[in-house]
């Protein structure tokens, strides 16, 4: 659909609309007195939220960021399916998997009786997409924007043979300082170090809270439902309670890592964490034909 299309069809006046953004992709622009978001049908990304009487933005976005039909943008919330990470069966495909390189449908836009808007995407298989992974499927990603800031997606298994599926909710935050931040509630957890220096299938157990002062690249298991990242720099905790999912990915490149990547300035590291509600590693989830299966978080903003 065009855009004077998408607007025909949902836009909700003085609150949500389509425009065109950077490269041609297409942005959602929401505005509805509880927050602020911009989200793209590229990949059913979230790209910014800001509730109102929160002074900063919640995600971050880098400024080399690619906005390109056919490469993921790194920030927001990329929706990483139906692998996440190196694909198992082809370490050479596109890491996290497709779903955030398509164009997605736009199903519906409504406002929820609280005043949230609530934006339902859609993605089904194709040609394209059985080439790169042979199966029949629907998938739909629901982002609600409100006092919180809530991603669902939801796979269904359209097909008649079971298929195994990771996943994961890539989430950038935007942080003030990395001296200034602690990521709690993962205290006890196990952890799959992947950092570079980290040898082969190191492991670790977390002990009190987690700062950043180097590279940090771990797959936490067992992970508890809430998980708060504390920044002191901009006064204010952000809270992930995440639904469906017992394993979190933090991410932080530090300053090797940035400088590694073309999509991210060097002083990035400084301005992102990645605290990630995933379904990987050890937890695969396997969908049986006609099944579905949810990961979801919801991201609440509080003053410090
Ligand atoms: O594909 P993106 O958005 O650049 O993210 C890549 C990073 O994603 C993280 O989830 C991984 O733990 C990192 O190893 C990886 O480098």
């Amino acid at each position: 659909m065009d855009l004077d299309a998408l607007n025909a069809a949902f836009a909700l006046p003085d609150v949500l609309h389509f425009v065109e953004g950077p490269g041609g992709l297409t942005l959602i622009e929401i505005d509805n007195g509880l927050a602020r978001a911009t989200l793209t049908t590229h990949g059913a990304q979230v790209l910014s939220y800001r509730p109102a009487g929160a002074r900063d933005e919640l995600l971050f976005v880098g400024e080399r960021a690619y906005f390109a039909p056919d490469q993921e943008i790194k920030g927001g919330v990329p929706i990483c399916w139906p692998w996440f990470g190196r694909d198992p069966d082809d370490p050479a495909r596109v890491i996290h998997g497709f779903a955030r390189l398509r164009t997605w449908s736009v199903l519906a836009c409504e406002t929820r009786p609280d005043g949230a808007i609530w934006v339902r995407f859609g993605l089904a298989d194709d040609e394209t997409t059985r080439a790169l992974w042979p199966h029949y499927f629907n998938l739909w990603v629901e982002v609600t924007v409100g006092a919180t800031l809530s991603v669902v997606l939801t796979t269904r298994n359209a097909g008649d043979e079971p298929f195994a599926i990771t996943q994961g909710l890539h989430a950038y935050f935007q942080i003030g300082d990395p001296a200034q931040v602690s990521i709690l509630g993962l205290n006890g957890c196990r952890y799959l170090d992947k950092a570079a220096d980290a040898p082969p299938d190191a492991v670790g157990v977390q002990s009190g809270a987690l700062g950043l002062d180097a590279e940090v690249n771990r797959i936490y298991e067992s992970v508890p439902p809430q998980l708060v990242i504390e920044d002191t720099a901009l006064e204010r905790r952000i809270r992930i309670d995440s639904t469906h999912s017992r394993t979190c990915v933090v991410w932080n490149p530090w300053i090797a890592g940035a400088q590694a990547l073309p999509d991210l300035d060097d002083a990035d590291y400084q301005r992102f964490v990645c605290v990630e509600t995933v379904n990987a590693a050890s937890e695969i989830i396997t969908i049986q034909p006609q099944g579905e299966a949810r990961i979801g978080a919801d991201y609440r903003i509080e003053p410090l």
